[in-house]
């Protein structure tokens, strides 16, 4: 059999050289007379899959002209699956995948036609490989594409790893009882958990769980103390290791995006500045970390190559590693991740799990708690988990806390009661408005004009964050793309001496831009965010963060990897970044996008004030949607069915 050059990593969208020719032959089934059309050919003429979906599945019939339609299609959909952020298919609910009237198979038909087919393979436990020329996987009720499957398989074995190693600092994993601590740091965390004296403290349960453990999740809402909790818990690890003459812990801060990891810094360099006040000595403190990394930058990128230097075999240089932003990683970035922490290490995992997943394959980090939740801590994966509830950033600008709750609970007539109420400080509900731009136009236009009148990049970028509307898609007339396009128009209008002509020129001083793709060479990454602003010498050029805020890099536009305007951007594409004010701006129809994750995640960036764009009825169809998706990380686990 001939190994496929299928889906080389990291390029998806570039494997597609074969254009679909939209002839399917005619399919076995069609041949008998049962059908009139292939499953194949249905999800074509509806539409719904992407040329790299067909592609792949033409190559199928190539090789084999004998091969299944239902083979032919659900290898297809495995496909398109993971570009919808499942790591499989599941064709017990195709329906859940493509919304178009299909005549679907049976799943038993399609479990059988699955079964017997060679470009399938079938593994015997969950944790061995799958043989290398089969390009699908069927596994646990789920059709893979082979390097999903094994991302998922090196991800659950790589967690187990961690989870199971006894920590090189600290007390050993076993199941004695988490808020036992050992005695010589009673004193100090009496001194960073005051609240634990008297009270049930989740974070200091939280860091009491971290001396023991090689393997913590603590995740939470925004401003439940995610970070202050870390920090102190890392104030712990090196007094345990100050205590037995040992070297101090070597720990790394990262996220995924750029944007997440500054954020993530600033708020240690915070929480930092807070503990001598708390007694603990200034020299523990200058152990800490005080700059993060995005995680691209830690496994240390190799240009033009999806692989990093640090892996299984080369692995990362640090005792502890903690990760913000958690669930915006997805499958293979956290396969990645997980192989390179060097056994005994720790690994720490923050984040907000009820933030919209991974755009990519994903639900990584939804995956991992739900094995954490079912199972004791000396079963097969043995994780803790703590989830913080209290919310300790309350702005007395922004009553934000009762709206996100009834968004994430999916409780459409208290958000909408709320939304309405007006009582809420900070919320402004525009009910049933479609276009802020129009009604909003001098407010939104005086502060995207304010960007190009900034003294310098540092200050442009540290303007730009203070205001974004934020869309639930990408096309349409509530899409970022137009959006930005009339953004750009009416600030073109506004330069002086300006006519309506330079709005064709692509890049003006005062451009916001937002990277699409990850460029190892630049060291920009998707979701980076940066401005266009003349130079000292008159030169145009597109300015990102760098290490040093106050010190943005300078690109050349025309060098710059995919882009876009950045003025509206997508809610996916804002998460890990927070702004002052942000407008959210509704589809005026019911779009598949909609969920209350991306309502979730799309309001609580905000910081001071929140406006929300929309229909009463499209925010209810987006509350009453979970964004679940199909993973086989749970099962993998060994506790989930
Ligand atoms: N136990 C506490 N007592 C008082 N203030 C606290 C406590 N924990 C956290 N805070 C404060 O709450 C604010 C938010 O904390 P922190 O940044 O740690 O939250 P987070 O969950 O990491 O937030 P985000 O999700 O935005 O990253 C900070 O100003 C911090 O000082």
């Amino acid at each position: 059999m001939s190994t496929l050059p299928l889906f080389p990593e990291g390029q998806a969208g570039d494997a597609a050289a074969t254009a679909p020719d939209g002839r399917d032959a005619m399919p076995p089934e069609q041949a008998h007379g049962t059908r009139r059309m292939s499953v194949l050919q249905e999800l074509v003429k509806a539409g719904a899959l992407r040329t790299l979906d067909h592609a792949l599945a033409q190559s199928l019939r190539r090789l084999d002209p004998d091969t299944p339609d239902s083979v032919l299609a659900a290898a297809a959909l495995a496909s398109l699956a993971v570009a919808s952020g499942h790591a499989g298919f599941d064709p017990a609910e195709p329906q859940r995948l493509v919304d178009a009237a299909i005549d679907w198979p049976t799943p038993e038909a399609w479990a059988a036609a699955l079964e017997a087919s060679r470009w399938v393979a079938r593994p015997g436990a969950g944790d061995a490989e799958s043989a290398a020329d089969a390009p699908l996987v069927y596994e646990h009720g789920l059709v893979y594409l082979r390097r999903y499957r094994e991302y998922e398989r090196r991800l659950a074995n790589g967690l187990r790893r961690i989870g199971r190693a006894v920590p090189h600092t600290g007390a050993a994993a076993d199941d004695a009882d988490d808020a036992q601590l050992p005695a010589n740091l009673a004193p100090l965390f009496a001194q960073l958990f005051p609240e634990a004296a008297t009270s049930d403290d989740p974070q200091s349960r939280a860091a009491a769980a971290a001396l023991r453990h090689s393997l913590l999740l603590v995740t939470g809402g925004p401003g439940t103390g995610k970070t202050t909790t870390i920090t102190r818990m890392l104030v712990l690890l090196a007094a345990q290791a100050l205590e037995a003459g040992a070297a101090p812990p070597r720990i790394a801060l990262a996220a995924p995006t750029g944007r997440a990891a500054e954020r993530m810094a600033e708020s240690v360099r915070n929480a930092v500045q807070a503990l001598p006040a708390l007694g603990v000595q200034p020299a523990l403190c200058a152990q800490l970390p005080t700059t993060g990394t995005t995680l691209h930058r830690l496994l240390g990128t190799i240009p033009d190559s999806p692989r990093f230097r640090h892996h299984a075999d080369n692995p990362l240089p640090f005792d502890v590693v903690v990760v913000d932003e958690a669930s915006m990683i997805d499958l293979p970035l956290m396969a990645k991740l997980v192989e390179a922490v060097p056994d005994g290490a720790r690994l720490v995992l923050l984040g907000d799990p009820d933030q919209l997943p991974s755009v990519e394959a994903g639900d990584v980090l939804a995956g991992i708690l739900r094995a954490a939740e079912a199972t004791a801590p000396t079963a097969t994966f043995p994780a803790r988990h703590v989830h913080l509830t209290r919310g300790y950033r309350q702005s007395a600008a922004l009553d934000l806390a009762p709206l996100a709750a009834a968004v994430r609970e999916g409780d459409t007539t208290s958000a909408l009661s709320l939304l309405r109420g007006g009582e809420l400080s900070g919320v402004h509900f525009h009910e049933g408005n479609a276009d802020p731009l129009r009604s909003h136009r001098e407010h939104l236009l005086a502060h995207w004009a304010s960007l190009a009148e900034a003294s310098d990049p540092a200050e442009a970028l540290v303007r730009a964050s203070r205001l974004r509307i934020l869309t639930a898609v990408r096309e349409g007339p509530q899409g970022a793309r137009g959006l930005n396009a009339r953004i750009e128009d009416m600030l073109a209008g506004t330069r002086r001496g300006a006519g309506l002509a330079s709005a064709a020129s692509r890049y003006f001083h005062g451009r916001l831009l937002l990277v699409t793709e990850n460029s190892y060479r630049h060291r920009l990454f998707n979701g980076d965010i940066g401005i266009c602003l003349r130079d000292d010498s008159g030169t145009l050029m597109a300015w990102f963060p760098g290490d040093d805020p106050r010190n943005p890099r300078p690109f050349h536009p025309a060098a710059l990897p995919a882009h876009d305007s950045a003025f509206a951007m997508t809610v996916h594409k804002a998460q890990g970044s927070e702004f002052d004010e942000v407008w959210l701006v509704l589809p005026e129809r019911y779009n598949r996008v909609l969920s209350r994750e991306l309502v979730y995640t799309g309001i609580t960036r905000a910081r001071r004030m929140l406006h929300v764009a929309g229909s009463v009825d499209v925010i209810g169809m987006a509350l009453e949607r979970y964004a679940r998706r199909w993973s086989g990380l749970g099962w993998r686990l060994g506790t989930c069915t």
